[in-house]
């Protein structure tokens, strides 16, 4: 379980980037955190993982009180939380089942992880999540040998190889078309499901977030403004996030989308009757 209580930060620049932000994740939860482009989404995301530190407030993971931790544990700590990027954040010349290892840098000594030599059950457990992923047959390959799909699904496996308490997710999709991104929000969503791993994951695409997502926080400048389950975001709760003039002009743009999926599926029905 994951708890925030009171966060708030204020960079030195003066930018008052998040207010006085609560909630509790449980177990097995995901949560889509939206909002536009300034609110505060990857402040809050690097503030529970400390690569930002709150002005104020406490992040709590399951027992663990995260802001009071000095350097050495908090390295301890950031092993329980899995880390999930929009550009992949791969080493391009390793293979895809050294990507997964390294996962597990945080847990074996320096001189193991730097001669890759890995215990033979990171190993085991490194193949199991690649099966579990869709990339068993691409162990050996290179990372930039793959698709943008496949480099997430790396990305995936890796983050799970932490064996993490949290899984934190930074734009998983930006990159992605939108059959693609389905795809990897599906398989966030049901890994979260099989492993009771609570999730934060922010997301620029609100149709997404409401397809998948199992409650929603919407922030805006800074403060949360919006936390409910996907079918409570309605056209007023949109607009309280994102203003009228933005949310109008992405509205358009999902309705595009919707529309351009609609032609492909109906063209793929024709050239199947057609065969
Ligand atoms: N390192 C920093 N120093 C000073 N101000 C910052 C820093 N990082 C972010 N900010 C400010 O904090 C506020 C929140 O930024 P943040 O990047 O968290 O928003 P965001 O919702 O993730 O935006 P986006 O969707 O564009 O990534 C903004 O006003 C931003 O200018």
């Amino acid at each position: 379980m994951l708890k925030i209580d009171g966060l708030g930060k204020t960079y030195k620049a003066g930018d008052k980037a998040l207010s006085d932000v609560s909630f509790e994740i449980p177990k097995g939860q995901v949560l889509g955190l939206i909002g536009p482009s300034g609110a505060g989404k990857s402040t809050l995301i690097r503030c529970i993982n400390r690569l930002v530190q709150p002005t104020t407030g406490k992040v709590w993971l399951n027992d663990l009180n995260i802001t009071g931790l000095r350097t050495g544990e908090l390295r301890r700590a950031r092993r329980q939380i899995g880390m999930i990027f929009q550009e992949y954040a791969l080493v391009e010349r390793l293979t895809v089942m050294e990507n997964v290892l390294s996962g597990r840098l945080g847990y074996v000594g320096f001189w193991r992880s730097f001669l890759r030599k890995f215990p033979a059950a990171d190993i085991a457990n490194a193949y199991r999540l690649l099966d579990r992923v869709g990339l068993m047959q691409h162990a050996d390959k290179r990372a930039d040998a793959l698709s943008g799909g496949q480099r997430q699904r790396v990305g995936i496996a890796r983050a799970l190889s932490q064996n993490p308490e949290l899984l934190l997710v930074d734009e998983p999709t930006a990159s992605l078309d939108p059959k693609t991104s389905r795809q990897i929000m599906r398989l966030i969503v049901e890994i979260c499901r099989e492993r009771g791993l609570p999730a934060i994951i922010n997301i620029h695409d609100v149709v997404l977030a409401q397809q998948f997502s199992d409650r929603i926080i919407g922030l805006q400048a800074g403060r949360v403004v919006f936390d409910g389950p996907p079918s409570e975001l309605s056209e007023d709760a949109l607009t309280l996030i994102y203003g009228a003039e933005d949310w109008t002009a992405m509205r358009k743009g999902a309705d595009e989308d919707a529309a351009a999926e609609a032609e492909e599926r109906a063209e793929a029905q024709k050239m199947m009757g057609a065969l």
